[in-house]
């Protein structure tokens, strides 16, 4: 072993954990109805997000996406002297993590650290890929691995920062096309939720105990911190605001407003000549990214007349791989009992790793069981 490298005891794998999205037009109802049982959204919308897969050809990207975050962390890991083996897999579709786990149990994996590719704190994003992970563990039986995971990564500067330089990059581009990007506006975006759901978020959780809400909240926190560097970097205050996308569900629910498509016409009544839209609530440049931001809003900007820059997600960038890196450490070195430095930007401070009871409750079925929280 590399006397220099890190230690990462008591871990013998680290686990990658997606959403999971079809490879083939085949694939693509059987994934909606994996991703839809028991949820209660209208077959009306289910039907529409079809087409925005059919208009990719069947294939959402997200899959090699992961499988190129996964090769660049091989080359990030084994670089360092970290000599662990990683998995992979997705709560809807194949490589599937009740299968990967059943591998895990197969090479005789004691003790895995994983990391969910969701940055933020929800039902949708948390709960729901720890409730998988009971259900997968539970199949895999006796000899399963037991398992930790990193932190919420939201305010990791890994995350945080290739969002301020494609902002900047995002301006200078409008800027050569002619617009006065001292006056672009920035939008942030992420996955609309239920209202409800954000009111569950971090509930019991962390220092706010009891508030919940910690999806927006961490939301604002990391927009405020992205809209200051991108001020100071380009020595201009540009207004900015948090709004949603790929709201689903029946009409009468209340979900996360403003949709970036209402906030653009808001804009453009208000003078606005263009604007960058930062997708900070999510890792890859997945479906969510490719239809409804670049494809959807953009269309909507297009016929507002303004002009319109995407950011990338983080995705490969050797910032964000390094943070995986540095949250694995940082996670093992808590296991062994120890305080490492846990660096974080913004207000908030580093979020927890072990939920409490009743965190991001699911609303449908409040007992159904769940790893990776106090009560186990
Ligand atoms: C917070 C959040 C994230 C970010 C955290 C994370 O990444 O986990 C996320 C990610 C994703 N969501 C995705 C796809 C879908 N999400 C759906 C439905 C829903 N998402 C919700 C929330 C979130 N979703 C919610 C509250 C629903 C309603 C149903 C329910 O209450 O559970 C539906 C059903 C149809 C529709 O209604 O849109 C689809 C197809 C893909 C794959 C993209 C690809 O294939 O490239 C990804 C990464
Ligand atoms: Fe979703």
């Amino acid at each position: 072993m590399d006397p220099q490298a890190p230690d990462t005891s008591p871990y013998d794998a680290f686990l990658l954990i997606s959403f999971g999205g079809p490879e083939r037009p085949e694939d693509v109802v059987p994934f909606l109805e994996n991703v839809t049982r028991g949820r209660g959204i209208p077959r009306e919308r289910l039907v529409e997000v079809g087409e925005h897969y059919f208009s990719f050809g069947g294939r959402s990207p997200i899959n090699d996406q992961n499988r190129d975050l996964i090769a660049v962390l091989q080359l990030e890991l084994a670089s360092h002297g970290i000599d662990l083996p990683i998995y992979w897999g997705n709560r809807n579709w194949d490589p599937y993590l009740t299968d990967t786990l059943a591998t895990m149990r197969d090479d005789g994996v004691e003790r895995a650290v994983c990391l969910f590719t969701s940055a933020y704190t929800s039902y949708s994003g948390c709960r729901q890929y720890r409730e998988n992970l009971y259900d997968a563990t539970t199949a895999a039986g006796d000899g399963a691995p037991r398992l930790d995971r990193v932190r919420h990564y939201f305010n990791h500067p890994g995350f945080v920062e290739p969002f301020v330089d494609g902002a900047v990059a995002a301006l200078e581009q409008l800027k050569r096309d002619g617009y006065d990007s001292d006056d672009t506006r920035l939008v942030f975006v992420t996955h609309s939720i239920p209202d409800a759901m954000n009111e569950a978020s971090g509930r019991g959780a962390g220092d706010d105990a009891a508030t919940g809400g910690a999806y927006v909240r961490e939301h604002r926190d990391v927009a405020d911190v992205i809209a200051a560097a991108v001020a100071a970097r380009t020595a201009t205050e540009r207004p900015y605001e948090l709004v949603y996308c790929s709201r689903s569900g029946p009409p009468q629910v209340p979900w996360l407003e403003p949709d970036v498509n209402d906030h653009l016409e808001t804009l453009a009544d208000d003078g606005a000549a263009s604007v960058v839209l930062l997708p900070i609530g999510f890792v890859s440049d997945h479906m969510e990214v490719i239809y409804d931001l670049d494809t959807e809003a953009k269309a909507t900007a297009e016929r507002l007349g303004l002009g319109f820059a995407r950011v990338p997600t983080p995705g490969v960038d050797a910032r964000f791989v390094t943070a995986i890196r540095e949250l694995i450490v940082e996670r093992a070195a808590q296991a062994r009992g120890e305080t490492p430095d846990q660096p974080v930007v913004g207000a908030l401070p580093p979020s927890w790793t072990v939920c409490p009871v009743g965190c991001c409750a699911n609303q449908r079925d409040p007992e159904r069981p769940a790893l990776l929280g106090s009560d186990r």
